[in-house]
Order: C-alpha cells, then structure tokens, then sequence
C-alpha cells in the first residue's frame, strides 16, 4: 500500500503554482482530488483482489503465481552455462553410419509434436537385424535448424536439427554423397543441457534413449521364424496373431508369464552381478489342443523375439545340434516342441547308430577317425565308434544349452513343451534347467470369456450361464472350443452350437461313467464268486 500516499503527494506536487490565501484552498484541493484518486485507486486494487478471490479459483491463481515463477526461473535458467553433445549422421568421413544418430531420430520421432512445427520431414529408415534380415519404418523428423525439448527426470533436454555444409565445392561427398565433386551436408543431432546436468544426461539420459529406440526398433520389427535344415536355419516371416489377450487361460497364470518376462527383460544387470547367463526357460504342458504354440507366439510377439523351432529328428549328432545353437541370434527364442518324443525312450535303441547319423557326422570333423590308423577299421565303421559318443542325447543338448550357448550369447528365450509331464527325463525336470513350468489346462470359464470375446467382441449372453455350469463338468480344450465359435459368425448360432456340443459331451462323460461303475460291480462281483 506504500505507493498510495505516494501517489496523493506525486498529485499534490503536480498542481499549479499556487498564490497565498487562494493559493492554500486551491492545494487542499489538489490534495483532496489526489487522495480521492489515490483512495479510489485503493479501492479498485482492493476489490479487484477481492473479485478476483470471489471469481477466479484457487488452482487458477495458483497458475498464474506457477507461472510467473515458472517466467523467472527461465529467464535465470538462461544465464546458466550449457552443454552441447553432437551426434553426427556419419562418422570416419563418411564411410559409417553413427548408430547413435539413428537411435535418437526414431527416439524424437515419438517426442515430435506435429502440430508445434510448421516445418517436418518424413524419413524411411532401414533396421538391420541380427540375423541379417531388414525391416522399414516410416520416421517423422525435425527439419534442419528446429528444435524440441524432451523432459527426463525433472531435467529439460533440448535436440535440434543441424545441417552444415554440403554444396558443389569440389571435394568429395561423403558415403551416399552423390554426384563426384558435390559434396553431402552434414546432418547431426545436437543434445543441449544445462551444464550442472552432465552426468545426467551422459549416463542415463543417451543410455534411456538407445534403450527405448530398441524397444521402437523391436516394436516395428517384423518377426521371423526359423526351422532347421540339417545343419542351418531357414526363416520366413512370422504373422501369427496370437498374443496375451488372445490367449484362453486363468487371468493370474497368464499375469504371472508376462510379469516374469517383463523381469527376465529387465534385469541385464541382475543377470550379470549374480553370474548367470542372461536366459529363460519355460516348459509348457498339457493336453493337446491347450494352446502351448499359441502361447509361444504370444510370447514371440510380445519380447518381439524371433522363433528358432528346432526339429531334434533333423538333428543326428551333436556337433550338428551345437553348431545350429551357436548361429542362433540374441534376442531369440529356441522352441522344441514335445520334447518327451525327441529322445529315444527305449536305452538300447539309443545306441543304434542309423545311416543318416553317419552320413550327418561325416559333415564334421572327427579328426581323430582318420588319424587312428592304429584301430585298422575302415573309415566308416570308425566313424560310427566315433559317433557313438557324437549321439544326440538330451543330456547332451542340456549340458551345451546350460553351458557353451548360455555363454555365447544373451537375452535368449528356451521353450520345450509337451503333451505329457510325467514321460519327461527328470534331468529336464531338476529344479533350476527350467525356470517356469506353466500347465495348460482344458478350457474353463475365464478361458472361455477370452475366446468368446476373441471371437465376437461380447462380454456377456443369455447363454454364458448355461456355458459356465456345462464347461464345469467337461474336459473340452481351448481348440475344441474354438472350432465350434468357427462355425458361424453369428454369436447366437455359434453359442448354441457350442452349447449342445458340450451337452452331448457331457452325456458322454455319464455314459463312460456308467460304464466304468458297470465293470467295477462286475469285476467285483467275479472277486466274491
Ligand atoms: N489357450 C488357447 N487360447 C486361444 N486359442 C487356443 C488356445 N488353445 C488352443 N487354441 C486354438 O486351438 C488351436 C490349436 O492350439 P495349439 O496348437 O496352440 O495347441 P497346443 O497345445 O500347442 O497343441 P499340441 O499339443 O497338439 O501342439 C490354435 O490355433 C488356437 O486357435
């Protein structure tokens, strides 16, 4: 309130000279006039404050005093020294490209606000993947010269867009640089902070945006799926839809899979400090028909990992099966699918050595066969003595798969599945070979509302209750369900086709029963006579 009276004596000091007697009444009307204005000024500040409280809401006002603070904290910010990381398109000259250039485009590609920049460039960019194949993703990019903030852990980043050079100069452009004597501007990506936030923004600022330009790039990526000739992968693209939501079974095992996957990609540290080979192993089993592929897709679409299916009847001896484990990619999952049929159940069978597993060994070197003159036999019999501890066996395939392919490689993903548990080697079964075995079981109700909801968006129907009680007292799977929702694509039709199908297996079900008591009182009645 200091300026108030300040402005009644400026009004005062403001009015004409004044002469004697008139000259006194005139001042006490100046100075009446001026503290009426200043009163009124007064005044109007006063009720403006107080229809402001009256009109304007808290948050808002708390707005306002936000960003009035919010003004003068960018305006000191300004003063502030900064630093500026360059990232260049193109390194040694020309000849590479800088992954990390790539890694940030698509990273700002998700940051980029298309309705703040009146200029924007759209790029095709190219991802290599391990395993040789390539894939297209379309990037929306900052135009030379513009800028965007990113915002990470409270500390503000911002990127621009540089371009310098380029021009017919005379020297010679860079790689993809065009015509000789045309020289290709530079493109670079400038990183700018405040200097205090150095740290930050070198060691987990950059590391944060590789990591989820990875996750893009792993997002966009179209998977593939690779089964094995022989001795080597042949892959083609992999568009199964199956995925969690799709997937028929009790809500919290399907949680508890996704929640161990998001552990198992999550903890390269983990894995590291405790001196274990970054690695998962699950065992699906349960009848056929459950949905233990589909569950592999599921998981394959959601790691965003491409499947290496291995057929162990392809694979003769173990120089094969490791040389086909070692050209396995990071980032993958193996798949051997029942697993209980792939080793020779019978022991003395497994000692037959069959013409295909010679002919398999003789694609390897068992130096030792031919240098042996001393044994005198001919060089194939030599071989199958050789080979007889080259067979594939499931300790061996275990043994390679925990120790050499564990070692040789990360982030990888081992699925074996089954139909039948109890016919498993216990060597697979030992605690610590595989980390989650996950039963799938015959269809219930929750698996139930996923398919019907799959099939034709619908929570709820007349018919759900009668479902839920017949699924109850039947074993049908996941399969025999979906094929009867197949059958038609009115919900009504296909739900009451279901309903008499479960029904009539339900009759079944009694009828089997009715025979099992039938057999029992006879056999029992043999017994007493
Ligand atoms: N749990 C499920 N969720 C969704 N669909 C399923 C499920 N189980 C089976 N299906 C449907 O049945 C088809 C066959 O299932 P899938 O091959 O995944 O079963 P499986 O358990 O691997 O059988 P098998 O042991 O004979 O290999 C799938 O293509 C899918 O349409």
């Amino acid at each position: 309130m200091d300026h108030l009276p300040l402005a009644a004596a400026a009004a005062a000091a403001s009015a004409p000279a004044p002469a004697a007697g008139a000259q006194h009444g005139r001042v006490l009307d100046a100075y009446k006039k001026a503290l009426a204005t200043a009163a009124s000024v007064a005044a109007y500040a006063v009720l403006a404050r107080s229809m402001a409280r009256e009109l304007l809401p808290d948050e808002l006002r708390a707005a306002a005093r936000w960003g009035a603070a919010f003004v003068r904290a960018r305006l000191g910010a300004s003063e502030k020294e900064r630093h500026t990381v360059v990232i260049r398109r193109q390194l040694d000259g020309g000849y590479s490209e800088n992954q990390l250039f790539e890694a940030a485009r698509a990273y700002l590609a998700t940051k980029i606000d298309p309705r703040a920049l009146r200029r924007l460039s759209l790029a095709r960019s190219r991802c290599k993947e391990a395993d040789g194949s390539s894939s297209w993703t379309t990037l929306l990019c900052l135009e030379p010269g513009d800028s965007t903030t990113d915002v990470f852990d409270g500390v503000e980043f911002r990127w621009t867009s540089m371009e310098t050079g380029g021009g017919d100069d005379g020297k010679r452009g860079g790689k993809g640089g065009g015509d000789r004597g045309h020289r290709a501007p530079r493109e670079s990506l400038e990183l700018s902070f405040d200097a205090e936030h150095t740290d930050t923004a070198l060691e987990r600022y950059v590391p944060f945006v590789m990591a989820t330009a990875e996750q893009l790039q792993r997002r966009e990526r179209v998977l593939r799926i690779f089964m094995n000739e022989v001795r080597s992968w042949h892959g083609f693209n992999h568009h199964h839809p199956a995925t969690f939501d799709t997937i028929a079974m009790e809500p919290d095992l399907k949680k508890s899979i996704v929640d161990d996957l998001d552990r198992f990609l999550k903890r390269k540290e983990y894995y590291r400090r405790i001196g274990k080979a970054w690695k998962r192993g699950y065992l699906l089993h349960g009848p056929p028909g459950t949905g233990k592929s589909s569950l592999v897709a599921a998981m394959a679409n959601y790691l965003r990992f491409n499947l290496y299916d291995l057929d162990l009847s392809e694979v003769r001896v173990n120089a094969a099966l490791q040389r086909l484990l070692i050209s396995m990619p990071n980032k993958s999952i193996l798949v051997i699918e029942d697993i209980d049929c792939c080793f020779d159940a019978n022991p003395r069978e497994a000692h037959k050595i069959t013409t295909a597993a010679l002919d398999q060994a003789e694609d390897f070197d068992f130096s030792s066969s031919d240098s042996d003159d001393a044994v005198g036999a001919p060089p194939r019999a030599r071989r199958a003595g050789d080979l007889q501890q080259q067979k594939l066996t499931l300790s061996g395939l275990l043994n390679f798969i925990d120790g050499l392919w564990s070692t040789s490689g990360e982030e990888r993903v081992i699925v074996f599945t089954t139909n039948y548990k109890e016919r498993l080697d216990p060597a697979l079964l030992r605690p610590g070979r595989m980390d989650m075995h996950v039963y799938m079981g015959y269809c219930g109700w929750e698996a139930f509302k996923t398919l019907a909801h799959n099939y034709f968006l619908v929570g709820d129907h007349p018919l759900f209750p009668e479902i839920r009680q017949l699924l109850a007292g039947v074993e049908v799977t996941p399969a025999e369900v979906s094929e009867m929702l197949l059958r038609s694509e009115d919900a009504n039709a296909a739900l009451r086709g279901l309903v008499e199908f479960l029904r009539e297996r339900t009759r079944r079900r009694a009828r089997q029963e009715a025979a099992i008591d039938d057999n029992q009182v006879v056999a029992e009645k043999g017994n007493a006579a």
